[in-house]
């Protein structure tokens, strides 16, 4: 079962994966949008009806919008917190209480590169770091019930037609190629075959834990954003410290 909001993409991405099916498998598509409580419920419980059971979760949906944190208004925030952290919860409860308590099965969280933070996406930085946190406690609640859950971690370096159209710019992922060590962007199957191995059986001994796909650039250095020049960081010394106490 594929889900998200809008009738029109789905049926299209639906369209699209039956005809690279080479197995029986079967596909349909549903529209859900993950901050509605109701809409989650309706879609495990539906999802179920259908298939007769579910043994994997992925939580893909997601996204943002770039501006400066002191610019967003609670609305904002809030819609980037709603559709990365508390979207994510509520698939995750959802499958786990009305199937995957009971039988077990497998969840994979896609978050982002925010290990060094998201200048001028905070809000989202904050909302992937909350949902790896959350992956790890899930991991140690659930793993009695049989459930293993782990998080992908894209670099911000995978093209995404919506992401250049949000953001008003089809270049945005290139400017990150030269931060990348990897020198190139990166696809969307690399992202795919990573959550693949997660839901497999080879990655049985693993839960609780994110792997990076990122090309190496969360170790190198912080994607677009650069920090001006400026002289607002006034250095300490102890000499300071007995000017402090001379004041007091
Ligand atoms: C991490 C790095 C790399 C990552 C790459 C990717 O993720 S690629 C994938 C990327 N893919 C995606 O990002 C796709 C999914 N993204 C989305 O659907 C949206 O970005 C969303 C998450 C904000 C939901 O939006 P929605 O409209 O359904 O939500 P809503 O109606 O509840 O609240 C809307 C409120 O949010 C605010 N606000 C929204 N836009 C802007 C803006 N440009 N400017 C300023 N503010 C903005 C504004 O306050 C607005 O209220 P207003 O002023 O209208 O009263
Ligand atoms: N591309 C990249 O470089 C990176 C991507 N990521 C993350 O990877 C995931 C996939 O991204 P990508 O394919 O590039 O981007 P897309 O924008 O193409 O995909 C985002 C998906 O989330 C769905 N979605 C958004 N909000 C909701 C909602 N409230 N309820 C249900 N579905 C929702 C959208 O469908 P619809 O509009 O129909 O609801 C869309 O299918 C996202 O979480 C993204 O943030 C992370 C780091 C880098």
């Amino acid at each position: 079962m594929v889900a998200s909001r809008n009738e029109e993409r789905l049926r299209k991405a639906t369209d699209e994966m039956k005809k690279n099916i080479t197995s029986p498998a079967e596909l349909d598509h549903m529209q859900c949008n993950i901050r509605k409580e109701e809409q989650v419920q309706n879609l495990i419980s539906t999802t179920l009806k259908r298939f007769g059971k579910l043994d994997f979760l992925i939580n893909n949906g997601g996204g943002q919008f770039p501006a400066r944190a002191e610019s967003f208004s609670l609305k904002g925030w809030n819609a980037v917190i709603e559709t990365n952290l508390t979207g994510t919860f509520l698939c995750c409860r959802e499958a786990y209480n009305q199937w995957m308590n009971d039988n077990g099965g497998v969840i994979v969280n896609i978050i982002a590169d925010m290990w060094k933070g998201i200048p001028m996406m905070s809000h989202t930085g904050a909302a992937r770091a909350a949902v790896d946190n959350l992956t790890k406690s899930l991991a140690l609640e659930w793993a009695e019930s049989g459930v293993r859950i782990n998080s992908v971690a894209p670099g911000s370096s995978i093209y995404s037609e919506t992401a250049a159209a949000n953001y008003g710019d089809p270049k945005i992922f290139a400017y990150n190629i030269p931060k990348i060590p990897l020198k190139r962007l990166g696809t969307v199957e690399e992202i795919s075959t990573s959550v693949c191995f997660l839901l497999s059986p080879a990655s049985a001994y693993i839960t609780g834990e994110t792997i990076k796909v990122d090309g190496g650039g969360s170790l190198y250095s912080t994607m677009i954003f650069e920090v001006p020049d400026h002289k607002k960081s006034k250095a300490y010394t102890w000499k300071d410290d007995e000017e402090t106490k001379s004041k007091l």
